[in-house]
């Protein structure tokens, strides 16, 4: 669904900033020199999960000085939603992942079970280690069982949120800071 411009800047106008552009680049900052220091010498493959993870992947892998592969899948499960459904593959990794260390890069673990299904697919190809960096860990108890993320920039609450690659229908990836829809 194409959101009508009025109604799309009465959205952002409204919205909760939870935190702005400094945060979100200390955030960043401080997810890459964790990242550094776990996998400099592990030669990892890198994925991006599309959308959502791609602002938060474009801003993560300058940060990230040190030999990797790039590669992206595409999952998503929410649409133009504000809850998840079922989880729909776009694109499959088609790396050969056996031996390798992965890392996935996405914006947000919420109820996590787009990575619950990303991190089992790549154990199943035969990946060494699957490690998760997210720029936000939605704080709620609802997640799925076992998941959690080795790098994560911020703790945020549980509301609907957009900016940094999250979207509200399909909206506002575009900003690096992080809002909150009014009322959401
Ligand atoms: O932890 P979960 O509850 O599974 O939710 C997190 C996932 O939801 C979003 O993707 P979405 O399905 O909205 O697709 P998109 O990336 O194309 O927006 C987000 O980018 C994560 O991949
Ligand atoms: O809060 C959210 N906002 C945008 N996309 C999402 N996908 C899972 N949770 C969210």
């Amino acid at each position: 669904m194409t959101l009508e411009l009025p109604e799309a800047h009465t959205i952002i106008d409204n919205a909760d900033c939870l935190h702005g552009e400094a945060e979100v680049v200390a955030a960043l900052d401080a997810m890459a020199a964790a990242m550094t220091a776990r996998l400099a010498s592990s030669n990892p493959i890198v994925y991006t999960i599309m959308n959502g993870g791609l602002i938060v992947a474009g801003h993560l892998l300058p940060r990230l000085r040190f030999p990797l592969e790039c590669s992206y899948l595409h999952a998503t499960r929410y649409r133009q939603e504000t809850s998840g459904g079922a989880l729909n593959w776009k694109v499959a990794p088609t790396d050969d992942l056996r031996g390798r260390s992965v890392v996935i890069i996405d914006d947000i673990l919420d109820e996590g079970h787009t990575l619950a299904a990303v991190i089992e697919y790549c154990k199943r190809q035969g990946a060494k280690e699957v490690l998760v960096a997210v720029l936000v860990d939605k704080d709620h108890d609802r997640k799925a069982p076992g998941v959690s993320a080795d790098f994560v920039g911020l703790k945020v609450e549980d509301r609907f949120l957009f900016g940094c690659g999250m979207d509200y229908q399909g909206y506002w990836r575009n900003t690096l800071a992080i809002y909150a829809v009014k009322g959401l």
